[in-house]
């Protein structure tokens, strides 16, 4: 039976997962009528190159270790099995069959949305799911067919402008980003050696 449980899918290459990250998924949990928000590991975007990539493992792991005190939001590794680049579409066709129980819809940032119309078959992801859209400082707009479409909702989280390439480069020059990941994120990884 579809319709109990609401899910939120936060999908990301998460490499590593920030506090930018964590702050959006918890805002989304809390202030709209999610019931659960999953941090969705992607092996491989399709709009981005592998080879730079931390191990899929590891990237889930520093999720995991994220999300552990939240009991609303969950890692997902379901793209770990499914074929590489990891199109969205064919990730929400196979959540959909493993669990019919579930009501999924997709959470991205304003930066996704205006980049929406080059991802594979968007026009059936927003015929069968709901939108969340959160704000992002970013260049280009939005297209019109976009605006106002009624899959879509705005959102009005807290704007947190970091992110992973930021923080990794960072790291190689042996800065201290410490406050910019969570604590136990940040243990990790200083203990695995990441990114220098
Ligand atoms: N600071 C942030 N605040 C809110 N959303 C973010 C932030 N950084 C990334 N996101 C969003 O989180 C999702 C996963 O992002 P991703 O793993 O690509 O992180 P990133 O920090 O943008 O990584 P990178 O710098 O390696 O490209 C995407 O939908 C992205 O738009
Ligand atoms: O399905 C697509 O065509 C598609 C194209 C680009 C990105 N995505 C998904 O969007 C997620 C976030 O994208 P990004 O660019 O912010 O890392 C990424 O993890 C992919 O799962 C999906």
């Amino acid at each position: 039976m579809r319709g109990s449980k609401k899910i939120g899918l936060y999908f990301g290459t998460f490499n590593p997962i920030h506090v930018g990250h964590l702050t959006i998924a918890n805002y989304m949990v809390e202030f709209s009528d999610l019931d659960e928000v999953w941090l969705v590991v992607t092996p491989h975007n399709p709009h981005k190159k592998k080879n730079s990539l931390l191990d899929d493992v590891h990237r889930l792991t520093m999720v995991r270790i994220a999300v552990e005190d939240y009991p609303k939001l969950k890692a997902s590794s379901i793209e770990f099995d499914l074929p590489q680049p990891n199109y969205t579409v064919n990730t929400l066709a196979h959540l959909e069959e493993k669990y019919p129980e579930y009501n999924f819809c997709l959470i991205m940032g304003e930066d996704n949305l205006k980049s929406f119309h080059k991802w594979k078959n968007y026009e059936v992801i927003l015929d069968r799911y709901a939108i969340y859209v959160y704000p992002r400082i970013s260049e280009g707009r939005t297209e019109s067919q976009f605006i106002d479409h009624p899959a879509i909702s705005l959102v009005e989280a807290p704007i947190m402008e970091l992110s992973s390439t930021f923080i990794r480069n960072a790291i190689k020059k042996n800065k201290n980003i410490r406050p910019m990941l969570p604590d136990a994120v940040w243990k990790y990884l200083d203990e695995m050696n990441f990114y220098r």
